[in-house]
């Protein structure tokens, strides 16, 4: 078992072949681990510069404002929506109405799962990146050169909802918590809609919410006894509109702004929300996607929750056309159209590299760009968007 190996060799001697190692944790809790993989360790590069941000930066939505505020509240926070978008990338969300008590439950069930025996993980491993449901470690191990410190479990729970059925009670308060954050994701769009001068209903409309995917993905990150070579997830930004996410009290996630990376540390009871690849195209790039990154660290297993919320599987999603005129005269669409099921098949075969996934549909690298848009056997067909 690569586990007990893991004990007995240096870096360097690990195996190569990283399928070898089938989870972190189990890698972790090797006993007397003292340095990790050379197939899981980055460069340096990647750990740069961070800086504090002063205490009260990161923009907050209270959420209650939103939905039940005076109209003047519910103009302000729209406002405020909307600068969060252009200026972050990134908010926190109180006031949620999302209990408490059911945050707890689903971090726990989370743990729980990863907590099963490997064999029982294995079972709901999955194959393609479409599969419902997926268990595994890093992120593609086909496609990456190092892997990074972190185990997954991604499974679809909207519009048909899927769960493992392990362990139990895991898959009731998954549907639970996932229409909650459903609900909270719509509002925030609708407010984001209107911030863009659009209609509340627009995004849900143009992108066909009411069949919308949404996709769970719960995140372990086991201690790592050399935190500054390791990586647990690496600077990307999420495919979908939306990305709620929650996490167990350790810190570890970082969003870049204005260049610098900053540490993201959660309101009690909040949501962390970022903004995704499709709101970027959607909004013409006038709400960019926000990279993020997840770091390690060498004393408490850390476990987030990320509900990515994007369009229907089968909507194309190109700049609003509404954004595209104004009086001052027509505005080019700087991304092509493509099927959101297209671009998340993309993104999800490839290694996970900054916003190289969005490059691809920017109008100004078609000329030279082709897009490789993967087959259901997971191998690569070339073809251009035009
Ligand atoms: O664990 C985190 O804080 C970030 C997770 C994330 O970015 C993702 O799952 O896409
Ligand atoms: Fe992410």
């Amino acid at each position: 078992m690569a586990a007990e190996t893991a004990s007995l060799l240096p870096s360097q001697a690990f195996p190569s072949q990283p399928t070898k190692i089938s989870s972190i944790k189990t890698l972790a809790e090797s006993p007397g681990l003292t340095s990790i993989p050379a197939t899981h360790t980055f460069t340096p590069d990647l750990h740069d510069q961070v800086i504090c941000v002063p205490e009260g930066s990161i923009p907050v939505i209270d959420y209650s404002l939103l939905i039940s505020g005076t109209p003047d509240q519910r103009s302000k926070t729209v406002h405020e929506l909307g600068r969060a978008c252009q200026d972050w990338g990134f908010f926190m969300v109180i006031n949620h109405g999302v209990p408490e008590n059911l945050l707890s439950s689903i971090l726990d069930g989370c743990k729980g799962f990863f907590d099963l025996p490997e064999e029982e993980k294995q079972e709901f491993k999955g194959n393609h990146v479409l599969d419902p449901i997926r268990s595994g470690t890093s992120c593609n191990v086909s496609v990456e050169k190092a892997f990074y410190w972190r185990d997954f479990l991604k499974f679809f729970v909207h519009p048909v909802f899927y769960s493992p059925t392990k362990p139990a009670g895991l898959s009731e308060i998954s549907l639970e918590y996932s229409q909650r954050v459903r609900e909270v994701a719509r509002g925030l769009l609708k407010g984001i809609s209107e911030s863009l001068g659009l209609e509340g209903s627009y995004i849900d409309k143009a992108l066909n919410l009411e069949q919308g995917k949404q996709i769970f993905v719960a995140n372990l990150y086991p201690t790592c006894p050399q935190p500054e070579l390791a990586m647990g997830l690496p600077p990307h930004s999420d495919h979908g509109l939306l990305t709620l996410l929650i996490y167990n009290g350790i810190g570890g996630l970082q969003i870049q702004h204005e260049g610098k990376w900053v540490n993201v540390c959660a309101l009690p009871n909040s949501f962390l929300v970022n903004t995704g690849d499709h709101l970027e195209i959607l909004s013409n790039g006038r709400y960019k996607s926000v990279l993020h990154r997840a770091m390690v660290n060498s004393k408490a297993t850390r476990i987030s929750i990320a509900m990515i919320h994007g369009p229907s599987l089968d909507s194309v999603v190109s700049p609003a056309t509404e954004l595209l005129v104004s009086s001052k005269g027509n505005e080019p669409a700087a991304y092509v159209g493509m099927k959101y099921k297209d671009y998340l098949e993309l993104q999800q075969s490839n290694k996970l590299d900054g916003k190289s996934c969005l490059d691809r549909v920017r109008s100004s690298s078609l000329a030279t760009a082709s897009v490789c848009v993967p087959n259901h056997e997971g191998n690569n067909d070339t073809s251009m968007i035009s």
